[in-house]
């Protein structure tokens, strides 16, 4: 996977024990390093990727189901852990340390394939937010068409955890 990079990746803000996330963990060396951007207003997040061709599905260029809900995994907990800090009146600096949110529930509706060939965005916003739950609602596109589309539960991570 290729991970299109801008300023402040979500994923890098993240403390040194959630570094290791195979699908977005800056840490993880065989992984996929996806990374989460808030937009300017801080209403949504986008991440943008090409897939490899290993990540098919078996259909000539299309994009494996299970990488579909892994990219929807983790953009989901860090958009939730952006949506939360938002909430707090925080900012996103080089300095900042964000709560982690886990997958209590993804559901994933696979409108049409997704194509290996090209860049793949999803945009996330939020649905509702409270003090431990963060609900997360997300489009995945190519070529301005939407492929995929998917709903989070996603919990704050508590400090024993
Ligand atoms: C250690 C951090 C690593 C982060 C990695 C993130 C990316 C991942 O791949 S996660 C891997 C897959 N996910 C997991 O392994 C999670 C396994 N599950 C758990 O650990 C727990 O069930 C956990 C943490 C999600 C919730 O447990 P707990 O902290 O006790 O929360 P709990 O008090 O039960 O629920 C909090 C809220 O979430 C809701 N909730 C919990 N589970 C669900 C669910 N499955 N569906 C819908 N809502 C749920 C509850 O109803 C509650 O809502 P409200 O506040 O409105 O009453």
């Amino acid at each position: 996977m290729k991970p299109k990079k801008r300023n402040i990746a979500i994923q890098d803000t993240y403390g040194e024990r959630f570094q290791n996330c195979w699908g977005c963990g800056p840490k993880n060396e065989q992984g996929l390093h996806l990374k989460t951007y808030p937009s300017e207003d801080g209403e949504t997040c986008i991440t943008q990727f090409e897939p490899d061709n290993q990540y098919t599905g078996g259909v000539p260029n299309n994009l494996f189901g299970g990488m579909i809900a892994l990219v929807f995994d983790c953009h989901g907990t860090a958009s939730a852990a952006w949506f939360a800090h938002k909430n707090k009146g925080l900012a996103l600096t080089e300095e900042t340390v964000i709560g982690r949110f886990i997958t209590a529930r993804l559901e994933t509706d696979y409108k049409k394939p997704v194509p290996m060939d090209e860049t793949i965005t999803i945009r996330s916003s939020i649905e509702e937010l409270s003090e431990r739950k963060a609900i997360v609602r997300m489009k995945m596109e190519a070529s301005g068409v939407v492929r995929a589309e998917a709903r989070m539960v996603a919990v704050a991570v508590k400090d024993d955890m």
